[in-house]
């Protein structure tokens, strides 16, 4: 069984958090799901400059990480992952979508209104 280390960045704005939807995906469970941008560390890569890079590759969107706010393990049917997730800043609200298929920022408490990843669901209690 695979097991992948992603970050992920909660990325607060003026009050608002930024939440990315997947596509159509491959494993069903991940279709069309939200999730926080991120993604798989590279090895050798520190956390913070992994998250830094994805942020940029997928929304073109320049952040500051701050804290580590949870480290979930998650199994998924066909692999698992170790999910990091950390606070972070942006300047703007400016993305460019090149992977995912829609983005909304939301207030804290509007969070739970959306379908997440499975593995992203305790991350939700901590923020
Ligand atoms: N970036 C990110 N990935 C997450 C979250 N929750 C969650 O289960 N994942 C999963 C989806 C992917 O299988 C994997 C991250 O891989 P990736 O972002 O490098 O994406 P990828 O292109 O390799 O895979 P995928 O998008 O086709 O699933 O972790 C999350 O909040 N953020």
């Amino acid at each position: 069984m695979k097991h992948y280390k992603v970050v992920a960045a909660v990325i607060e704005h003026e009050g608002a958090i930024l939440c990315t939807q997947k596509g159509e995906h491959n494993y069903p469970y991940l279709s069309y799901k939200y999730e926080f941008p991120g993604g798989k560390v590279e090895h050798g890569e520190r956390d913070e400059d992994a998250l830094i890079r994805e942020i940029d590759e997928e929304l073109a969107l320049c952040i500051r990480v701050n804290r580590k706010i949870a480290v979930v393990n998650h199994q998924y049917p066909d692999f698992m992952i170790t999910l990091t997730a950390f606070h972070c800043n942006s300047t703007s609200r400016d993305v460019t979508l090149v992977e995912h298929l829609h983005a909304v920022w939301l207030p804290k408490e509007k969070l739970k209104t959306l379908a997440w990843a499975a593995a992203d669901q305790p991350i939700l209690q901590y923020l």
